[in-house]
């Protein structure tokens, strides 16, 4: 452990454009960490709330910096973020902002790792960690909020569930992201990117899986190992009650029809992972598709759960999803994140630790699938914010971070 002689706070770039808060941490012994904080566009309405980079910097600086410099040990995670929650004193992160929280958070974890020499998955997981990794969620053709008059399921993402190495896997989902292009091409079809690198051509949902489902065929032969691919829906951005239901370009689904729908095209193409597909406050409804198709796929909460161990304990308790997906912005802290996925395995619910829409080059997320054994991460499949996590990842692989 060594005590924290600095933070240092600045606006920087995100992946969108915006600003976004950048942490520097300083520790005695030489220890230094840097972090970034990611920003939703699809964020769920209970996650803890992002302020403007510029007045989280302010509330930060006045009200947490002082609780921790000569007051804290990185290394010593939980005291860090205690003493976050402590300056921050709401229970939504509202007072110094999430995006301030994570980002010191985050760079207090690499602080406390840089001192005693261990690679960051280690230092939050044990010595033991870095022998398994998580198959990567490769986002390949999306709209929803993401990307204007494009799909309206959110993500296709393709899931190359055999193959034999996670550099193997990410070289896959790379591949299937060319070889939709190469079909959209055939087909005529212009199209540039959504904010995560996924394509968001102006087709409907059912080409779009046409689509993906020939590109993973086609390159699971190529490269000789299973490819399956999954959706986030994100279906609370098009579920509107006035309206009788999840709002489709082209219908409207009532609950009991989106379960059915959902259900449907799991069976018909055999779909490895659904997120969200359902609105955040519909645990029921979460529950009765989980199960009818649980037992096949991996029903996964993000705007349901939002990394938040209240809501995945009522979750649990109803059998609503049978995983949880890990933002750590959506909640706070590292601390509070590792609180969510504890609960998660207790329970036997999967772990899927996500990038968001508005990236850095911040590789935090590498490490910390790594670090609790994550089965999956989902960190898009091209885009230099994407690609720094998915390279972190075969470095980490390679045993070279
Ligand atoms: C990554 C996602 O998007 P956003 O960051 O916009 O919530 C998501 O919904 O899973
Ligand atoms: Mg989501």
């Amino acid at each position: 452990m060594t005590l924290v002689t600095d933070v240092r706070l600045r606006r920087v770039l995100d992946s969108r454009g915006n600003a976004t808060v950048e942490a520097d941490v300083l520790t005695e012994e030489g220890g230094f960490g840097r972090a970034a904080a990611p920003s939703g566009a699809s964020t769920g309405e209970y996650e803890a709330i992002e302020l403007p980079a510029a007045e989280a910097i302010a509330k930060a600086r006045e009200d947490a910096i002082p609780r921790l410099v000569g007051e804290v040990h990185a290394g010593n995670q939980r005291e860090v973020d205690a003493a976050l929650a402590a300056a921050d004193g709401t229970d939504d992160f509202s007072g110094i902002g999430a995006n301030s929280a994570v980002a010191i958070s985050m760079a207090a974890a690499k602080a406390g790792a840089s001192v005693t020499g261990a690679p960051l998955y280690q230092h939050l997981g044990g010595t033991f960690r870095g022998n398994t990794f998580p198959i990567p969620l490769g986002n390949i053709v999306g709209g929803g909020e993401h990307a204007a008059d494009a799909t309206d399921i959110q993500e296709f993402l393709a899931a190359p569930v055999g193959a034999p190495s996670v550099s193997e896997a990410i070289f896959a989902n790379a591949a299937v992201h060319g070889k939709v292009h190469d079909i959209l091409v055939d087909r005529d079809e212009p199209a540039g990117k959504g904010d995560e690198g996924a394509w968001a051509p102006s087709i409907d949902d059912a080409e779009a899986f046409e689509i993906v489902d020939e590109a993973t065929t086609a390159v699971a032969d190529e490269v000789g190992f299973e490819i399956r691919f999954g959706l986030d829906v994100a279906a609370a951005e098009m579920y509107d009650e006035d309206e009788g239901g999840y709002v489709y370009s082209d219908t409207v689904r009532s609950t009991e029809e989106q379960v059915e729908y959902i259900a449907d095209l799991v069976r018909e193409y055999d779909l490895k992972y659904v997120e969200d597909p359902l609105d955040e406050d519909d645990y029921e409804g979460f529950a009765d598709l989980t199960e009818q198709v649980g037992d096949r796929t991996l029903v996964c909460g993000d705007d349901l759960f939002v990394t938040n161990t209240d809501r995945l304990g009522d979750g649990i308790q109803q059998g609503a999803a049978n995983s949880i997906l890990i933002k750590p912005n959506q909640i706070g802290t590292l601390s509070d994140a590792f609180d969510a996925i504890e609960l998660a395995v207790e329970n036997a619910y999967g772990h899927v630790v996500s990038h968001r829409s508005g990236e850095t080059e911040d590789a935090t997320i590498a490490h910390l699938a790594v670090a609790t054994d994550a089965p999956f991460i989902k960190t898009g499949a091209v885009a230099g914010e994407r690609t720094a996590k998915l390279n972190e990842l075969i470095r980490i692989e390679d045993n070279a971070v």
